[in-house]
């Protein structure tokens, strides 16, 4: 469960206090999600009649320096009409608080599921609202490098050290090596930038049947390649949860969705198999690194890393895919 900080009813009617939402009826903590602490709020609301929101402690993955960037662009986003929720400023206008050391934040509620197979319709919607997203960002004035590229993936690969991959699966190691020395020779350094989400997974989206009604957890988005959020969807979003069993069609209709808003120019397309590649090493380097470095008895459940070198696999083997 994702509550690692307890807060006493006291604190935390005084920290609602500090909002202009109405007092605090009650606060649930929120099992989903392993990064930060995460409870429902209901307070009266302004006129009485009820309000909901998310408040979130930031722990110690996510670095209070960086959450102008993180709040602010959810609040441009917000603003422009992407499902994305604005945060509630306090009275004194400011988007985070300290609480017992920590920052926190009051967030719209925003209603939906995270569904775990996707349908067709589903696919196609994520695809559309990535590409508003992207379009929407364009006049973004903050910037947030990614420390989660080519050198992020090298730096996390080391970091499991000499056999720690090979400790995974023996014929791990030669993989990434492989994998990881062909990607940076020829990462792209000239397709469009945007800000990009950079973890839109199914539990990162809240979903009514086809509709799309919430991108959340904007923890990593960042500056980078446009269509290599569309890689990383692609990963997230077609194929099982074991890496085996690609869905062609989710794929069709992810980069169809995605097109009908922001069609990619020639160069993008015919990089995605190599950002697809890129995709999947990310999301392999920090399962392995969080694999090898979390105690099997940890309170949080580790990700398998596995799942993310099966998609590498067939990226490499399967080009054609993006055609
Ligand atoms: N704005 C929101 N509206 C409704 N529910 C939300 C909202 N933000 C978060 N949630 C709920 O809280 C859960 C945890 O949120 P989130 O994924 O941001 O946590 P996290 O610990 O930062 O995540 P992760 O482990 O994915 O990095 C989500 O799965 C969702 O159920
Ligand atoms: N979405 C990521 C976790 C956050 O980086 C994963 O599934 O590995």
């Amino acid at each position: 469960m994702a509550v690692y900080t307890h807060l006493g009813a006291e604190q935390l009617a005084a920290l609602i206090a500090e909002f202009d939402v109405g007092a605090l009826r009650s606060a649930k903590g929120i099992a989903e999600g392993v990064q930060n602490s995460n409870w429902l709020i209901e307070t009266a609301g302004r006129d009485g009649s009820g309000a909901r929101f998310i408040l979130t402690m930031y722990e110690e993955r996510t670095e209070v320096r960086e959450l102008p960037f993180f709040l602010g662009l959810m609040d441009h986003l917000s603003a422009r009409g992407c499902p994305v929720p604005a945060t509630i400023h306090d009275r004194a206008g400011a988007s985070f608080r300290q609480l017992d050391g920590k920052a926190v934040a009051l967030i719209e509620f925003l209603s939906g599921v995270s569904v775990s197979e996707p349908t067709v319709g589903q696919a196609r919607a994520v695809g559309e609202a990535l590409a508003r997203l992207h379009l929407a960002s364009l006049d973004f004035p903050m910037v947030r490098t990614n420390d989660l590229g080519p050198a992020g993936w090298r730096r996390l690969v080391d970091g499991c050290g000499a056999d720690g991959l090979d400790r995974i699966d023996p014929a791990l190691g030669a993989l990434v090596t492989r994998e990881l020395d062909d990607l940076e020779a020829h990462w792209p350094a000239d397709l469009p930038r945007s800000v990009i989400h950079a973890d839109l997974f199914p539990d990162n989206v809240l979903m009514l049947g086809d509709r799309v009604c919430g991108l959340i957890d904007f923890y990593f988005a960042c500056i980078d390649l446009t269509a290599y959020d569309l890689a990383v969807t692609h990963a997230a979003w077609c194929f099982d949860a074991t890496g085996r069993h690609f869905a062609p069609e989710l794929s069709a209709a992810l980069i169809g969705g995605y097109e009908t808003v922001r069609p990619l120019s020639a160069a993008e397309r015919a990089a995605l198999p190599l950002l697809a590649r890129g995709a999947a090493m990310r999301f392999l380097s920090s399962r392995a690194y969080d694999w090898l470095h979390t105690p099997a008895d940890a309170f949080v459940t580790r990700k398998d890393p596995l799942a993310f070198a099966r998609r590498l696999t067939f990226y490499r083997d399967q080009p054609g895919v993006f055609a």
